[in-house]
């Protein structure tokens, strides 16, 4: 995205790509999953970025490789200008780990089942030898008030707690070392419902009061509307689009994001989904050209040949990014996307249903 935004920028992807090497082409053969490929994003002070797309389609890699948990197969990710996959793993930890936290789904596997909360939360401070053991108590302390843990759990184990607090341990262990940035992947759904709205709105809270940046993975799209200022769209191990949250869906101009937002429930009333054609392509043989071209009601032969460049969009200079040959009009109503995509494919099918083809 363009310079003109003024925050400074915490992470940088350029050009990123992770490949696993998988079994699943026969016994001696190993195949590969194209699961983040191409991906430039840039993470800034104090924003909260959205990531959203099909199951599969790379939240959860670009999330690791956000934090430094995954190495990209190739292409550059700077923590506060500095490419971390050229230091060495020591210098690499402590550089990351004191500026980005992380909140994985589920707390029940995500932390140290044998610590007590207390030595959950003291961890990362003993790690990055941050004060004085007196001191480290005392941060140990503040952390669990901050989340709003009582002082009486400090000595019991996660799995005595409820889903509701092990996540709230959580979100204090990514906050210990006074990050800029969170990460949060599905942070809420492995929750009750009944406690979904406390942890997100305990999340919303302390990334204003300790103004975080945020990088928010989720299938919720809805929640993800309303929080972001960013929305990034994934398809296929690619960043296809990336719009300023307010105006979504009519400011998207990629053709998935439109079909993705009008498949979700709550956004657009009455529910009308833009039909596509076929299923999502395996990861492990993606399309040449553009990766959405097979299901696209707008693709033509040439969507075929390359990956199209990034394009600005109407959205505001800077803000708005999406990677189409043919784009919809910002503005376009969901109505007359229904109509020419019907007319285009035959086809009535809504996304939702294709997903499970
Ligand atoms: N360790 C791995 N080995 C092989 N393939 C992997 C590995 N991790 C992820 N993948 C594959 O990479 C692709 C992207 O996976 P990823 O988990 O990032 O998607 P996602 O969008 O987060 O999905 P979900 O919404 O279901 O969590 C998928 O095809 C997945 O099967």
């Amino acid at each position: 995205m363009s310079a003109s935004v003024p925050h400074q920028s915490i992470v940088e992807l350029r050009d990123v790509h992770v490949v696993h090497r998988t079994r699943g082409g026969g016994m001696f053969s190993r195949e590969r999953v194209y699961a983040l490929t191409g991906a430039d994003l840039t993470v800034r002070a104090g924003e909260t970025i959205g990531v959203v797309g099909e199951s599969g389609c790379g939240k959860s890699t670009m999330a690791k490789v956000l934090v430094g948990l995954q190495r990209p197969t190739s292409g550059t990710v700077a923590f506060s200008g500095k490419d971390v996959w050229s230091m060495n793993a020591a210098e690499r930890r402590l550089h990351i780990g004191a500026g980005v936290g992380m909140i994985f789904q589920d707390p029940a596997t995500s932390l140290n089942r044998r610590m007590p909360v207390r030595d959950i939360l003291r961890d990362p401070l003993d790690v990055h030898r941050r004060g004085t053991r007196k001191e480290r108590e005392e941060r140990v302390r503040e952390l669990m008030a901050l989340v709003g843990l009582p002082r009486s759990v400090a000595d019991v184990l996660p799995s005595q707690l409820s889903g509701g607090q092990r996540q709230r341990v959580s979100i204090a262990r990514a906050l210990a070392l006074e990050p800029g940035l969170v990460i949060a992947d599905e942070p809420t759904s492995a929750l009750d419902v009944s406690v979904r709205a406390q942890i997100l709105n305990l999340l919303l809270d302390l990334k204003e009061r300790l103004n975080l940046a945020m990088v928010f993975v989720s299938h919720d799209i809805q929640t993800v509307k309303r929080i972001s200022d960013r929305v990034v769209t994934m398809y296929l191990g690619r960043i296809v689009e990336q719009t300023p949250a307010a105006g979504l869906p009519e400011v998207a101009q990629h053709p998935y994001t439109r079909a993705l937002f009008s498949a979700t429930p709550g956004l657009l009333s009455p529910l009308d989904p833009i039909p596509l054609v076929g299923p999502v392509p395996l990861a492990t043989k993606p399309p040449t050209g553009c990766p959405f071209r097979t299901r696209c009601w707008k693709a033509t032969d040439g969507c075929a040949i390359e990956m199209p460049p990034v394009r600005s969009g109407d959205g505001g200079a800077g803000s708005h990014e999406f990677r189409c040959y043919h784009p919809v009009p910002a503005g376009s109503s969901n109505t007359e996307l229904v109509e020419l995509a019907r007319a285009a494919t035959g086809r009535t099918t809504p996304l939702h249903v294709e997903e499970s083809a």
